[in-house]
């Protein structure tokens, strides 16, 4: 490979470092930030997720939680749970795993989150605060991006930067991120025309989209920063049987070849999620004593 690797579990380590700073902080004021986690059902990647985001909540100094639920649990049952977490002043941030079974409905879920203690940043309240330039708990991937940006590049301002996806989750926020660091930012997904000379233009490219290797090295523009959002298993035939693989939006070797710097998978974004999860979980438990908010954990 020609370009640079972006080492998301190096930084990673680093941001939760500068969380366990944080958090052995409060504790003379007698706060301990704590963190719950809701799984409904038994998914195997959302169970691996649960797991390594209570052990790394714990690692912090941080209160862990983990409450589950069946996977037939009603959205009743789900929204009760909700309500609890958001009464619980040992509860700083609440999160819960997504994807949920098809029975409940995500967007009332998430709408019940107290928006102080919504550590994914996913309120609509909060999305409002990011969207109008204002103090929110942002999501945890896009942030987590965001980070990886900066550590590389410093100053982003006047960079064009395309993002590939239009879900709340990544690619809206992540688009809001980008302008407020004076980006000039396009949103590109499915159904944008000529999505390859799109990409082709930017000087950071954002793959949001969730198709394997999809973004080949002959759509990136030399020396462009590339960080792939994408999390995809694939069938590994070279191991044969039912193995599989971990594969980006972005075809690693091609794009590597032409990219000035870019993120791996693994080993990239997802390991930056979860260390900003903790960031979110230090600045709300912050916010809800009248803390000084620890700036570098903020966006
Ligand atoms: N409520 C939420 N649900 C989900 C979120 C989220 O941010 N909030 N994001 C994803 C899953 N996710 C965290 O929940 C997550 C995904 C991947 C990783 C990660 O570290 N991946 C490793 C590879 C792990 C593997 O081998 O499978 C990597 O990329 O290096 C962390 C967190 C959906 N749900």
């Amino acid at each position: 490979m020609s370009g640079k690797l972006i080492d998301g579990k190096a930084f990673s380590e680093r941001v939760r470092a500068r969380v366990a700073d944080a958090v052995s902080g409060m504790a003379s004021a007698g706060v301990v930030p704590g963190l719950a986690v809701v799984l409904v059902g038994e998914d195997p990647a959302s169970q691996v997720y649960v797991r390594s985001k209570g052990k790394r909540t714990v690692e912090a100094g941080m209160r862990s939680f983990e409450h589950r639920l069946p996977a037939t649990a009603s959205q009743a049952e789900l929204l009760a749970m909700v309500e609890q977490l958001n009464a619980d002043p040992q509860v700083h941030g609440i999160l819960v795993q997504l994807p949920l079974p098809s029975q409940i409905d995500s967007a009332a879920v998430i709408g019940a989150i107290d928006p102080a203690k919504d550590v994914d940043g996913f309120h609509p309240v909060n999305a409002g605060l990011l969207a109008t330039g204002q103090d929110a708990l942002v999501p945890c991937t896009p942030l987590g991006c965001l980070l990886l940006l900066r550590d590389h590049l410093g100053d982003l301002s006047g960079a064009d930067a395309v993002v590939i996806g239009r879900s709340n989750i990544v690619g809206k926020p992540m688009a809001q991120l980008l302008l407020r660091d004076s980006c000039t930012v396009t949103v590109a997904h499915s159904r944008t025309r000529d999505l390859a000379a799109t990409v082709r233009r930017a000087d950071i490219v954002i793959a949001a989209v969730g198709r394997p290797e999809m973004v080949t090295g002959d759509w990136v523009r030399p020396g462009a920063t590339v960080i792939d959002v994408g999390i995809n298993r694939v069938p590994n035939p070279a191991k044969g049987g039912d193995s599989t693989r971990l594969v980006g939006d972005c075809d690693f070797d091609s794009c590597a070849a032409v990219a000035g710097a870019i993120t791996p998978v693994p080993g990239g974004v997802g390991p930056m999620t979860i260390a900003c999860l903790l960031a979110n979980t230090a600045v709300a438990a912050a916010r809800a004593h009248g803390l000084d908010v620890p700036e570098d954990l903020t966006a």
